[in-house]
């Protein structure tokens, strides 16, 4: 039988990687099949990002407000601001039977876990330190501070891989997108028990 809920797949990754980069060519893909969750965050919006698609910009008294309502599936501070995935979009898509897609920080995934352990957890890895410090620096969009305060939190980050169900490489972008819609179809074909439902199918067990 197949799973009447949805699939949820969380990706996370150190500050830099291209995360959103390959997050957004996943998306502009015509096959794809998956929801994105916008989170609500308190960091003030960068150049060109909009309300509501990048994220919903919320002061932190409105953010308190929604973690005391309990609206948040998962919450965590991330290099000064708070960053959340609200909870009722999650439910009702993946209530729907359809795969819900976050891309939020390591803390925040540990957080997932404990709620939904049948979720797919997959780690955005760089190809090596040099490359992840080049692109974090190369996109542009922090203060010299701020960069140094990624790259700490991304050490750390990079640090917690191993809790993850798989690491995909970010070398080339279209690469690391084939590779995770092969390991989503993968993660389908295992829940689904294609095999089981020929067993019931004949008659054997
Ligand atoms: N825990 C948690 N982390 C989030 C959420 N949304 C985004 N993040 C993560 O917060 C971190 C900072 O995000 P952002 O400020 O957009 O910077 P960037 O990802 O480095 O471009 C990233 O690791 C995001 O994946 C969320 O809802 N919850
Ligand atoms: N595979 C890649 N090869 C080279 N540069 C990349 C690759 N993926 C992302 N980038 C670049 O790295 C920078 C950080 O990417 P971004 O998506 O903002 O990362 P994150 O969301 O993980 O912080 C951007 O300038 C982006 O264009």
């Amino acid at each position: 039988m197949k799973n009447e809920r949805g699939l949820l797949i969380v990706m996370s990754g150190p500050s830099g990687v291209g995360k959103g980069t390959v997050r957004k060519a996943l998306f502009s893909q015509p096959d794809i099949n998956l929801h994105y969750s916008v989170s609500v965050t308190t960091r003030k919006p960068r150049e060109g990002e909009v309300e509501g698609v990048d994220y919903f910009f919320r002061t932190r008294e409105q953010f308190e407000q929604m973690i005391r309502e309990n609206k948040l599936l998962e919450w965590a501070e991330y290099v000064g601001n708070y960053y959340g995935t609200p909870i009722d979009y999650v439910e009702k898509t993946l209530a729907e039977g359809k795969d819900v897609f976050l891309e939020i920080e390591v803390q925040g995934a540990m957080k997932v876990r404990r709620a939904f352990p049948e979720a797919l957890f997959i780690f955005l890895a760089p190809p090596s330190l040099t490359e992840l410090e080049k692109r974090i620096m190369g996109r542009g969009t922090e203060s010299k501070e701020l960069i140094e305060n990624r790259l700490r939190a991304a050490k750390e980050e990079l640090e917690m891989m191993d809790e993850y169900d798989y690491v995909v490489e970010n070398d080339e972008v279209e690469l690391a997108c084939e590779r995770i819609k092969a390991i989503v179809i993968a993660e389908h074909c295992r829940r689904e028990r294609v095999a089981e439902r020929y067993k019931r199918m004949l008659g054997v067990e």
